[in-house]
């Protein structure tokens, strides 16, 4: 399957989400920013639906969604997400009530999670410069470890039992491995690791690198490596000029996506797109960092995961030169050192967010 081209149309509806805790300060800072884009480009329209749906309407409602509410979500172009999780809610409870709720029946099933070392900032990797890292993780999000197979027996009790069960399907692995090689394949080194644990783990992982062989041969310009999980931490951490494409299953590339944004600076930088790539559905993106309990509400959290996330989402909408310039315009504002603390800097969520918009204005409006 290729990826269809998205429709040529310049006016585009989005489902505003901010959910939980951090939620809603970077998605306030990441409307303003596109709002600033589609003003000073007049490229394109945007035109934002909020809904509200969060821990808080579960603790009043007793569910995330109401009744209807995916349907309702499939008539936008695309939802932007802020982060699910509350201190009194199980984070069980929180992350399959509204994030899992929307992304599985949407078959949202490609979740993608570039990294770089964006202009100003400094990796914890000592030979690591500005650009490096440049990677793009793609996670399988429908099925595997997040299959929700198992239960629970004799709760409380000693002889309790409880299963948590590992799906892989040939369709879903399949498909997600076919379009992490055409990511491979448009991007400069042609290149894709496939991460499994094919060791330990004998039945679902050895499929997966069956799988992988299969599909590498359509595409025979793309090199192919392999990894074990456990030695491809090591190889992120040691020989990170090694890697492009990165191809893993929901848990492990959960893990591994984590480790790139810390490797590149940061949990606050880093985008996901939870993509359908058969365009059916509207496809989600967020910020990869969850709802931080710890800072919210303090006017620290950092906005540039949530730009990427934006530049990301208007990159799938066909708006390629928005993206670009949006990513510039916020790798201007990390060069000057407007930088959270997150970052080692001292600026707030709003100063990075006006700094950014500012950029947006002069350079559209032929600037500095
Ligand atoms: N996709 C999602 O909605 C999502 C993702 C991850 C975690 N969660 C949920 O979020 C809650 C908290 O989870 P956690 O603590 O494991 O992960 P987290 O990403 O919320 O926070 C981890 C650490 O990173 C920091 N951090 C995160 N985002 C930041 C930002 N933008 N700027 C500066 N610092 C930032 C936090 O302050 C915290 O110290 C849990 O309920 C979890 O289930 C949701
Ligand atoms: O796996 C999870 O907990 C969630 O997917 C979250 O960590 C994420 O990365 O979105
Ligand atoms: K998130
Ligand atoms: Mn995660």
């Amino acid at each position: 399957m290729s990826v269809p081209a998205n429709p040529q149309k310049h006016d585009y509806s989005i489902a505003c989400m901010p959910a939980d805790g951090i939620g809603p300060e970077v998605i306030a800072a990441g409307v303003e920013v596109l709002k600033a884009l589609s003003e000073a480009s007049g490229d394109f329209k945007l035109s934002f639906q909020d809904y509200d749906w969060s821990s808080e309407t579960y603790k009043k409602l007793g569910k995330y969604i109401p009744d209807g509410g995916l349907e309702d979500l499939r008539r936008h172009d695309a939802i932007l997400f802020g982060a699910v999780g509350a201190p009194d809610v199980p984070d069980h409870i929180s992350l399959w009530g509204l994030r899992l709720a929307i992304c599985q029946p949407l078959q949202q099933f490609a979740n993608v999670r570039p990294t770089k070392i964006l202009q100003g900032t400094e990796s914890p990797l000592r030979k690591a410069k500005t650009g490096d890292l440049d990677w793009v993780i793609v996670r399988e999000n429908s099925e595997g470890e997040y299959a929700g197979q198992g239960g629970r027996s004799h709760q409380g009790q000693p002889w309790e039992v409880a299963t948590e069960v590992s799906i892989f399907t040939r369709h879903g692995v399949e498909r997600l491995i076919r379009f992490a090689y055409e990511i491979a394949q448009s991007r400069a080194k042609k290149h894709i690791t496939v991460v499994t644990k094919s060791n330990a783990q004998r039945n679902g992982m050895v499929m997966w690198d069956e799988v992988a062989a299969i599909v590498a041969k359509e595409f025979p310009d793309v090199k192919t490596d392999k990894m074990l999980v456990d030695a491809m931490t090591c190889r992120m951490v040691l020989q990170p000029e090694s890697l492009d494409t990165i191809v893993a299953t929901n848990l492990h590339a959960d893990i591994l996506s984590d480790l790139a944004a810390a490797l590149a600076g940061s949990i606050g930088i880093a985008p996901t797109s939870n993509l359908d790539p058969t365009r059916k559905n509207p496809s989600m993106f967020e910020p990869i960092h969850g709802s931080a309990f710890d800072i919210t509400g303090k006017g620290v959290a950092n906005p540039v995961g949530t730009f990427w996330t934006a530049s990301e989402m208007m990159r799938w909408l066909g708006e390629e030169q928005a993206a670009d310039r949006l990513m510039e315009c916020v790798e201007k504002v990390c060069g000057r050192g407007v930088l959270t603390r997150d970052l080692g800097g001292t600026a707030g969520t709003k100063e990075v967010t006006d700094a950014v918009v500012a950029e947006i204005r002069s350079s559209y409006s032929g600037g500095k």
